[in-house]
């Protein structure tokens, strides 16, 4: 499978080290417009590090277009005449629609829109996918590209906006609520490194558990809250404080900003 990453930014590199990592590209482009930041890819043999977007498209089958998505319409625009019924194209824009992109390049395309985060760099996205008429065809291949750097779900374009808030912001949020255990665990006596240890894999474990078991949380929850105990005491003072109904505004108040993303875009 020959890849191109149009776009290798923030975004773009964490798929190209989840490709690397899996093995899943025979050939791989990288590509943006300074590239002395992203050079060091070339020794990867199997990796090419370039400025020029039309030569990364000639020579692959899939490209995965990762730009901010102020610049999606020009690129689509100056590489249309490359882009042939063969290419699987898959953007990663936020808000940028099929109907953008088949406006810009008509029906005859395979497109695909996913939403993936940065943990595709080590193999554990959870990633959103849909696709145009013609590129339904091509689902089931996005699926497995995706699946090797994780997990993916195929979801109604409708739900694309929901979706980023939850999977691709989601992943910072983890991260401040990794942070939070972090400073409680140095409150009560670990140094940093130790607190961050046991937030990290306290959280991995608690995904695990859920993800291995399929079971609801408050299962779980039940499992580990001895009456009159500490879990309890713990779960309802953070419930006061609004835990769950802060974390629930916040997702809220994300979803409305990324809804103005999409009017501007559109
Ligand atoms: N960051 C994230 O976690 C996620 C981001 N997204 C979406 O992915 C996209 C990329 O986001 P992110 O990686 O954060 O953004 P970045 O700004 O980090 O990356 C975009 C890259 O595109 C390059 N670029 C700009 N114009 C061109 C061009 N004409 N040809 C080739 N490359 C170009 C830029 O580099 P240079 O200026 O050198 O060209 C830059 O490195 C956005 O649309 C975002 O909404 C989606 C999910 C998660
Ligand atoms: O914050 C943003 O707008 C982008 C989309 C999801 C992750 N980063």
């Amino acid at each position: 499978m020959k890849i191109a990453i149009i776009g290798a930014g923030n975004l773009g590199l964490s798929i190209a080290k989840g490709i690397l990592k899996s093995n899943g590209a025979t050939k791989m482009y990288l590509t943006k417009r300074n590239i002395t930041d992203i050079e060091h890819f070339e020794k990867y043999g199997n990796v090419t590090v370039t400025t020029d977007n039309k030569e990364a498209v000639k020579n692959s089958d899939i490209l995965i277009f990762a730009v901010q998505p102020l610049h999606i319409a020009q690129l689509l625009t100056d590489l249309k005449d490359l882009l042939t019924e063969n290419h699987v194209i898959i953007s990663t824009i936020t808000g940028y629609s099929i109907e953008k992109m088949e406006n810009i390049l008509g029906k005859d395309h395979n497109i695909i829109r996913s939403m993936p985060n940065t943990a595709i760099s080590v193999g554990k996205s959870m990633t959103c996918i849909c696709a145009n008429g013609k590129g339904k065809k091509r689902i089931e291949l996005a699926k497995a590209i995706f699946n090797r750097m994780g997990h993916s779900m195929e979801i109604p374009e409708v739900q694309m906006q929901a979706a980023t808030v939850i999977c691709a912001s989601g992943i910072a949020f983890w991260m401040r609520l990794i942070r939070a255990t972090t400073q409680g665990a140095i409150q009560l006596g670990f140094d940093a490194k130790e607190a961050q240890e046991l937030a990290m894999h306290t959280c991995d474990g608690a995904a695990g558990l859920l993800i291995a078991s399929g079971n609801h949380p408050e299962e779980e929850i039940d499992k580990v809250t001895t009456p009159m105990g500490c879990t309890i005491q713990g779960l309802n003072e953070m419930e006061h404080h609004g835990l769950s109904s802060s974390l629930i505004q916040g997702i809220v108040a994300s979803f409305d900003k990324i809804s103005e993303f999409k009017k501007d875009n559109q």
